[in-house]
């Protein structure tokens, strides 16, 4: 995205007009605060530049969830149209590209990044995807990120930080790339992860689910692209033929789906009155694919056993109500609990509760269900587009402590359907050890569950070859094969 603002008041700027140090180095702590600084003010920071700032200050200090505080902030500030684009774009680019960012810095500054301010850093992130992704005019990036450091950290490091930008200037992202990522021959894993910006370990558990079939670069562009959005009509509630006559375009996988090409999706009437929602396509996919899923006999109490926020909740009381069946959506979080009611505050006859419940517990008798979805807490590392500072959060041990929660909740919805039932089993990751590797040790230890073929319930979905790694049987969806979260989906039948 062009900067709005690049012909404006800070488009002919001189860059690095804050004076200061002029070289990319110095004594002392690099960019370090000075008293001058005056915390709060705006300066001749424009809006949007300011706002990213903030997010991404909240994002380090108060380790903010993006997707949450940029809106906020927009709204508070009041800033709206073009600027809440630009500074959207900015926020969400920025953190994505951080580790391809970081290494470029690094190569332009004479010490390690941890010595530099935090504060500073921030900001030669925010001037560095300006310069390198957002085709914002060199002078604008270099000169607007001085102006904002001179105004949110101090007089001091503005030098420095013409300096730095400056240097950034010289190459586009594929020089830089070029120059700064390991060679990718001897070191593909190494090459990806900066190239693409991911943390090592997440690269590999991606190659691990993607198998050796070259399709690893296409991925971590498609997770470093912001993603479309994408409403529900609910069944019976909406209609794709409204949500299209709202400005939307029909998708050609859930017959639900339909894709916004940009505006609030909130000022959709059949959104603001819960008749539809936000969702992602790939969690349309998986409520349908538990609905399509042949049940003989009685189908009529439907379970969601991990409902917070409540999406797939929704659609499955929608898609219940047409059939005459229920849905009890189940959640251990109370406050995630008050969000599944006000999502499926639309449905009529589809719902039968929202209760706050462990999973791992049932407050049900054995055998109560007909259908039972399982979409467990995950790393969510299939949904790394739409969350941008999540990878940077997650750690190898989160895996290590989701596996026996994720192992204990299948069980545990295994146990709640009755003989010749079928429970889903979903995540929004792809990594095999919270996928195959969990059906397969919970299948393993029963001889009461049969794990069936998925593929069919996925009709209309190209490209569902499976993985190396995969369960046989089990689907994966993927952001660059199908434009969705890398949802994954198993499903088991009692006998
Ligand atoms: C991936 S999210 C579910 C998303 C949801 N199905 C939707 O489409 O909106 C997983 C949910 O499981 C909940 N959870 C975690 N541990 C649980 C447990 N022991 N019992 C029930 N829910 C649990 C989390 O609070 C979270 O809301």
């Amino acid at each position: 995205m062009a900067d709005p603002r690049a012909k404006g008041r800070h488009g002919g700027r001189r860059a690095g007009s804050g004076g200061g140090r002029g070289a990319a180095g110095g004594s002392g702590r690099v960019g370090g605060r000075p008293a001058a600084r005056r915390p709060g003010t705006a300066g001749d920071v424009d809006p949007a530049r300011a706002v990213a700032f903030e997010v991404l200050t909240a994002v380090r200090e108060q380790d903010a969830y993006t997707n949450l505080v940029l809106p906020a902030m927009l709204r508070s500030r009041g800033v709206a149209g073009r600027d809440a684009a630009f500074a959207t774009e900015l926020v969400s680019g920025t953190i994505r590209r951080q580790g391809t960012y970081d290494a470029v810095i690094a190569a332009n500054v004479d010490r390690p990044l941890a010595k530099v301010d935090p504060d500073v850093l921030d900001a030669l992130r925010l001037g560095t995807h300006q310069l390198l992704a957002m085709r914002v005019p060199s002078h604008a990036a270099v000169g607007t990120t001085v102006d904002l450091v001179r105004s949110r950290v101090g007089r001091g490091p503005t030098g420095f930080v013409n300096a730095v930008l400056r240097k950034v200037a010289a190459h586009d992202l594929d020089g830089w790339v070029r120059r700064v990522a390991p060679d990718p021959v001897a070191d593909p894993v190494g090459f990806a992860a900066v190239a693409h910006s991911h943390p090592q370990w997440v690269v590999e558990e991606l190659q691990r689910a993607l198998g050796d079939d070259g399709e690893l670069e296409a991925l971590l562009a498609a997770d470093n692209a912001a993603p479309k959005v994408t409403l529900v009509a609910r069944p019976g509630l909406a209609s794709v033929e409204e949500l299209v006559g709202a400005g939307g375009t029909a998708s050609s996988m859930s017959p639900y789906a339909v894709e916004l090409s940009g505006g609030d999706p909130g000022t959709v009437p059949a959104v603001a009155e819960g008749r539809a929602g936000v969702q992602d396509e790939g969690s349309q996919l998986v409520a349908l694919a538990l609905s399509r899923a042949t049940v003989d006999g009685r189908d009529e109490r439907w379970l969601d056993l991990c409902a917070g926020p409540g999406g797939k909740s929704a659609l499955l009381a929608a898609l219940a109500a047409e059939r005459g069946a229920g849905l009890l959506a189940s959640e251990r979080q109370h406050h995630r609990a008050v969000l599944v009611r006000r999502a499926t505050a639309a449905a009529r006859t589809g719902l039968l509760g929202v209760v706050t419940a462990d999973g791992t517990v049932p407050a049900w008798r054995p055998g109560t269900f007909d259908r039972v979805l399982v979409d467990a807490p995950c790393s969510g590392l299939g949904a790394l587009r739409r969350r941008p500072e999540s990878r940077w959060r997650r750690t190898p041990q989160d895996l290590r402590d989701l596996v026996p929660l994720q192992r204990a909740l299948l069980g545990s919805a295994l146990d709640s359907v009755r003989s010749g039932g079928v429970v889903a089993y979903a995540t929004c990751s792809p990594v095999v050890a919270e996928t195959s590797e969990v059906v397969r040790d919970v299948v393993a230890g029963r001889d009461d569950v049969v794990l069936e073929d998925a593929t069919p319930l996925f009709d209309g979905v190209p490209d569902l070859r499976p993985g190396a790694a995969r369960l046989p049987g089990t689907v994966q969806l993927w952001p660059h094969r199908h434009g969705t979260d890398a949802m994954f989906l198993a499903l088991l039948r009692r006998r």
